[in-house]
């Protein structure tokens, strides 16, 4: 196959701009495989990139359903079934005006190399739809979920595909959604994870990726043989499930995390951020991040219009460690020089594909140490897979015995991404790594099962 970037280019944008994220995250793979590729002509011969770039299926439906005015609304719903060559397709889904078909097939893409990379038995996919949550009431949003698992619920199942939360999707949808899907099927399935604990859900799913992505973190700084986070300003964006679970943990190790953002502004207080405020702000009220100075007059908002031109607020602060939490592209090549000049040591993307890929150009060839999405935000799926297990085994693990695996898988990927690097050529370089080891394991079990 000629994996020139035009003819990629070609292939998977076509004359569809939605694609463009896409192909972003391929072409990001496709650079990083090609000592893999160069080293066994098998995945030539059994065409492994081509089949791997093109989705099972993707899924796309309507859905109708009554606002509080009892106007009708519709939606566009997804699913993007990638690749259940390793398990059954998994990976959450997004509810968010700027999702399409583009950004769904990255989204699916990048999962089936994390979930390759975890070593467990799970494919990849991701769902969601152009639906906005914000300003919704609570009725809008039963109403909203109940009409999207409608259709869904005819394409997924715990042996077939099992979505769970992304942007926009927590505890409250997925309880909306496993809620109908129950009443349309009469069947108590493990269908979804990050359902509230009281009907299945798994403990330390809402803590899993953020907690995550300190541990992978901690063991990269130690593999690297750079100080630890304990006592070390640290700059996080996002103020989701993802941003505050990364700050949880970061507390409770002793770090200082002095920002978080949304999508109207950013919070810096130089004391670190109050945690529980934040969580009361974003996960009880679901209100602005501005409503913080209520009762922190001392820390700063600063709204997105006054954000320096073309740089994102957050990245401007002076900061041991970074963690990109929010969504993707959100950490540009100007934001790269801002942390590189202010002796930024590492960047961890607890978001998926965050970072352009010329800001990651520059810390990579800065010395930063750069923990890919792929690796480093992959505990949120691990703890998914967890709860299948839970639910398929009718059982309920404690929350200590979930944390040890977590940090282990965890650190287990770090190292294989490290070996991986090495083995290839490119030691020290955590994107190829996490690429390559994610790829070889599908791309081996592809060539297995036939085509
Ligand atoms: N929830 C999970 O378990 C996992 C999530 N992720 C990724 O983490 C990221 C965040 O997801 P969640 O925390 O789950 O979502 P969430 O819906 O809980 O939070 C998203 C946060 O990002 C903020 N945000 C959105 N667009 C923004 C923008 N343009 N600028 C600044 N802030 C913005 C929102 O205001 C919100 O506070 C996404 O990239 C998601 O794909 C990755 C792995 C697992
Ligand atoms: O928990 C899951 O199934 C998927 C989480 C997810 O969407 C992600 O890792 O990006």
């Amino acid at each position: 196959m000629d994996i020139s970037q035009d003819n990629i280019k070609k292939i998977l944008v076509g004359d569809c701009a939605q694609n463009n994220v896409f192909f972003q995250a391929v072409q990001e793979v496709i650079s990083s495989i090609a000592p893999l590729l160069n080293s066994d002509e098998r995945y030539a011969k059994y065409s492994v990139l081509e089949r791997l770039m093109v989705p099972d299926r993707v899924i796309k439906f309507k859905v109708s359903w009554l606002d509080d005015n009892n106007s009708i609304r519709v939606n566009t719903g997804y699913r993007v079934q990638f690749n259940n060559t390793l398990g059954p397709y998994k990976g959450g889904l997004r509810f968010h005006p700027s999702v399409n078909e583009g950004v769904l097939k990255f989204l699916a893409f990048e999962q089936i190399l994390k979930n390759s990379l975890t070593g467990l038995p799970i494919g990849g996919g991701k769902g969601g739809s152009d639906f906005d949550p914000k300003g919704k009431s609570d009725f809008e949003i039963m109403k909203f979920c109940s009409a999207f698992m409608t259709e869904l619920h005819k394409y997924i199942g715990p042996r077939i595909d099992v979505p769970a939360g992304d942007i926009g999707v927590g505890a409250r949808e997925i309880g909306y959604l496993f809620g109908e899907y129950k009443k349309i099927t009469s069947s108590y399935d493990g269908v979804l994870t990050g359902k509230p604990y009281m009907f299945g859900g798994s403990l330390m799913r809402p803590e899993a990726t953020g907690y995550g992505v300190i541990y992978f973190t901690q063991k990269m700084l130690e593999l690297e043989g750079k100080e630890g986070l304990e006592g070390k300003i640290c700059a996080v964006s996002g103020a989701g499930n993802v941003a505050l679970h990364a700050i949880e943990k970061l507390l409770q190790i002793g770090a200082i995390p002095v920002t978080c953002s949304d999508s109207r502004g950013m919070i810096y207080d130089p004391r670190g951020v109050d945690l529980p405020l934040l969580k009361e702000l974003k996960f009880e009220k679901r209100a602005s991040l501005e409503l913080y100075l209520e009762t922190h007059t001392d820390a700063k908002y600063t709204p997105v219009c006054d954000y320096p031109e073309g740089e994102h607020g957050v990245w401007g602060v002076e900061c041991y460690a970074a963690f990109p939490c929010a969504t993707q592209n959100e950490l540009n090549e100007a934001d790269a020089k801002n942390l590189i000049e202010n002796r930024c040591v590492s960047v961890s993307e607890g978001a998926n594909m965050p970072s352009t890929p010329e800001a990651i150009a520059s810390l990579v060839n800065h010395n930063v140490c750069f923990a890919p999405a792929k690796a480093a935000n992959a505990g949120g799926v691990v703890v998914s897979e967890f709860e299948m297990s839970q639910n398929a085994s009718m059982q309920r693990w404690h929350f200590e015995k979930i944390d040890v695996k977590l940090r282990f898988i965890m650190e287990q990927i770090c190292k294989r991404v490290v070996l991986t690097a090495k083995d290839y050529g490119v030691e020290g370089n955590y994107v190829d790594g996490a690429n390559i080891a994610g790829f070889k394991r599908v791309a081996d079990a592809m060539i297995a099962e036939g085509i």
